[in-house]
């Protein structure tokens, strides 16, 4: 199941992000109503059946959850009363971050289980036993996650934010990782790091988000701490501070030592719900444990002045400066702690929650919430973490909900939200009004009158917001940072298959967009084609299915492309004189425009150096949309033109026979030969491709790569005899991959792929793709 499951992260692309409902897009991508994706159940089922997969825990506990709603009333009854129950400064807003299969679900389940939730657990792996446990998730489809789970610990609020199992879908983990405060780091004790633990690693690092690691399954066969610390810092770069080491391992595993107290915990058994006692260090680990614990308390007395002059005079700090200490090193990113434990077998987890609540910082330990003024963008605001400034939250996540229409997730950074209230969406200038505030616990929720700074909340009935948009005080105007979403990279043609779908595709098609901001589309009524964009081919097949359940819509639907761009290599400055005269007025603009290349990613930048009126203000506009035009269809094979700064730096005008229309005309005409002038070029997606095979079918799989146009970076050996290849592979090659590595190792081998940088494509494909273009154009 693991290998399967695995199979099926990858061949998606990893996702994410920008809303675009309206770009254009004139070339018609090939529709064959083959449909690799409505009319082949197996592959798109068996992804989707992974999906269903992930959900099915969550649901169960979600379920369960019902059960013990007094808690949370107790809870909503303070926030009725815009009164803290719980103070900032307990509050934990966290995520558990982990690569598929390391047991995010399990760690989960437990949390909630030892946070008071007294209800039977699902175990994950019961349910891989038996295809009805799926069908019974293909019922419930994939919508039924929950984005936030509120739980409580030692007094403290824990917010448990979702980041998903499935790093496929980057973009979700991305605004996740967005919008919490800390996180929990999860790695499988036999495999180690994983790629996948290291991409959302480098996002958490992006965000700067402080974590704490948890090496989990520690009673599997192979399982090794060491080897996983090791891999904390040789695969991802990070300083591990050990603050804990296992008793024993694999079925030996029993329990660990806290290296802060000195004390082994020992679990009884391995129920749920074993009982845990604090005892003296087994005398075969007091050693080991002695010199960890000095390790520890040398890295950390370097973050204390006072601290480190005790410990130079021979004074080891107190639990309480430790754990003090620990803390700030945490919270600043100088290490990240690491826990161990199984997680499956009920040990380690209450210290884990133990360290949420001693290391990872609340919302008033970090820096407050920086925005703009939206009348005026290059002015930097900030809302701090409190219930008095002016509100200001972020919405991170909309999710369709069968009983309200749709939920949107708000990170509430800074004031009070009231039901009833109208709040500004900031990044659109329009009112929202506030219907209902509800508070959610995995599957359920609880109606709240108010959401108080530090607050998850899920609001019913907004009608223009979308994720990544700022809610705030309308007196008080913040656009909070932006998330970021990369472009989709692979596209395809849909086309709905009766005239009634027609109606239902655009309306699935707009909801869709609106919750997934890594998905666009768009209809060019010219060629009468709509085409759907998105981070892979799993991340299409599953919009096309949720189409085909939750709107209704039977679709046909092209084989999937890749999104080339096309950018430049060089400076180049040319000067364009737009000029007409036939009869009456004439039209005259006068031009000269710089192209520079920009950075990777950079996207496309317009800049005006026009000094004393060169060209009038009120022709700038003009020039502006010209370039813009021309931007989305680059000269070589019509794709968007990307990181190109155009840099207006002269010109000339004439009082009569200029107009904005001329300019604009003229901006036209300075791209085409600009770009010509830059040493024009295309790029393609490339793919970071890790395969895991017996070693039997090693040199099959590198001989596909090298086929598929890869770039083998490395070989290296996995537990239980496997051999794993990294690759660089262009996208454009990996389609179908999965079913022909199947075929080649007999189902053994898995792979999982993800974007890694745009790269020029060769020559003789760019040759092919320009001539495709002509005969579409022709
Ligand atoms: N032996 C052992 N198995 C575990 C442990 N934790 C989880 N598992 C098993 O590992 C498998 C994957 O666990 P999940 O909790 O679904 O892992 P996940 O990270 O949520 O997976 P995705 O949501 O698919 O990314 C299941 O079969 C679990 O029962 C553990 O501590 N020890």
């Amino acid at each position: 199941m693991a290998a399967e499951r695995l199979t099926a992260s990858c061949s998606s692309a990893s996702a994410v992000c920008n809303l675009n409902i309206n770009g254009s897009q004139r070339r018609p991508v090939p529709l064959s109503p083959s449909s690799r994706f409505l009319g082949l159940p197996s592959r798109a089922s068996h992804f989707l059946g992974n999906l269903r997969l992930l959900n099915s825990t969550s649901s169960k506990f979600s379920n369960s959850c019902h059960r013990s709603r007094r808690q949370f009333s107790v809870f909503a009854m303070a926030a009725d009363e815009s009164k803290r129950a719980v103070p900032l400064k307990d509050y934990r807003n966290i995520g558990i971050m982990a690569h598929i299969d390391a047991g995010k679900t399990t760690t989960t389940e437990r949390v909630l289980f030892y946070t008071g939730r007294n209800y039977k657990i699902g175990e994950v792996h019961e349910g891989t036993a038996t295809m009805d446990w799926m069908e019974q998730e293909q019922e419930r489809g994939i919508t039924i996650t929950s984005a936030a789970t509120t739980t409580f610990w030692n007094k403290h609020r824990i917010n448990i934010i979702d980041t998903p199992g499935h790093v496929d879908f980057t973009l979700e983990v991305e605004r996740a990782l967005r919008v919490l405060d800390g996180a929990i780091c999860l790695f499988d004790s036999v495999a180690g790091v994983e790629p996948q633990s290291e991409t959302v690693w480098r996002q958490a690092d992006k965000y700067g988000v402080p974590r704490i690691c948890f090496v989990n399954k520690m009673d599997r066969m192979g399982a090794n701490f060491f080897r996983t610390r090791d891999m904390i810092v040789t695969n991802l770069g990070a300083k591990p501070l050990v603050i804990q080491i296992p008793v024993g391992a694999e079925d030996n595993f029993k329990g660990v030592v806290d290296l802060v107290k000195m004390k082994a915990v020992i679990w009884s058994g391995e129920e749920l719900g074993a009982k845990f006692s604090y005892e003296d260090i087994p005398a075969d680990l007091q050693e080991m444990a002695q010199e960890y614990r000095s390790q520890m308390i040398e890295t950390i007395v370097e973050l204390d002045d006072e601290a480190m002059e005790s410990y130079l005079e021979g004074v080891e700090p107190d639990e309480e400066t430790i754990k003090k200490l620990i803390r700030k090193g945490t919270i600043a990113g100088s290490f990240v702690p690491v826990l161990c434990g199984s997680a499956f077998k009920n040990k380690g987890v209450q210290p884990l929650l133990d360290a949420v609540v001693d290391y990872l910082p609340s919302p008033l330990e970090l820096p407050a919430m920086k925005g703009s003024d939206p009348e005026n963008p290059e002015v930097t605001l900030e809302r701090a973490a409190s219930d008095d400034e002016p509100f200001a939250g972020l919405a991170f996540k909309i999710m369709s909900d069968s009983f309200v229409g749709s939920l949107t997730f708000v990170r509430v950074y800074a004031g009070k939200l009231s039901a009833g209230s109208y709040v500004l969406n900031a990044n659109k200038g329009k009112k929202e009004r506030i219907g209902r505030l509800l508070e959610m616990h995995a599957n359920s929720r609880e109606d709240v009158k108010v959401a108080l700074a530090g607050d998850i909340i899920a609001l019913a009935g907004l009608k223009d917001t979308i994720t990544g948009e700022t809610l705030c005080d309308p007196d008080n105007p913040i656009v909070l940072e932006r998330m970021d979403f990369p472009d989709p990279v692979i596209k395809v043609a849909i086309e709905p298959k009766t005239k009634a779908d027609v109606d239902k595709m655009a309306t699935g098609l707009i909801k869709l967009a609106q919750e997934d901001p890594s998905f666009h589309f768009s209809r060019d009524e010219e060629i009468n084609q709509t085409v759907i964009e998105g981070m892979g081919e799993l991340h299409l097949e599953i919009i096309v299915d949720r189409l085909k359940r939750e709107f209704k819509v039977e679709a046909n639907v092209g084989a999937p492309q890749v999104n080339y761009r096309e950018s430049i290599s060089k400076i180049s400055e040319v000067k364009y004189v737009h000029k007409k005269q036939s009869g009456g007025q004439g039209q005259f603009a006068d031009i000269t425009v710089r192209f520079e290349p920009m950075e990777a990613g950079s996207g496309y930048e317009f800049k005006s150096e026009i000094k004393g009126g060169a060209v009038p203000k009120e022709y700038i506009p003009g020039v502006m949309k010209g370039l813009e035009e021309c931007m989305n269809n680059g000269i070589l094979a019509g794709f968007p033109v990307v990181d190109v700064r155009a840099v207006l730096v002269d010109g000339s005008y004439h009082d009569v026979d200029s107009s904005v229309l001329a300019f604009q005309l003229a901006a036209r005409g300075a791209f085409r030969e600009g770009i010509k002038k830059a040493g024009p070029k295309m790029l393609e997606p490339i793919m970071k491709v890790e395969v895991v095979t017996p070693e039997e079918h090693l040199g099959d799989v590198i001989g596909d790569l090298n086929s598929r146009r890869g770039q083998i970076n490395s070989f290296g050996d996995k537990p239980g005899g496997l051999k794993v290849v990294d690759a660089l592979v262009p996208l454009a090659e990996m389609f179908q991959y999965v079913s022909t590595l199947r075929g080649m190792t007999k189902g053994r081998a898995s792979y999982i792929m993800q974007l890694a940088k745009f790269d020029v494509v060769p020559q003789h494909i760019q040759n092919q793709l320009a001539s495709k273009e002509q005969e579409v154009a022709a």
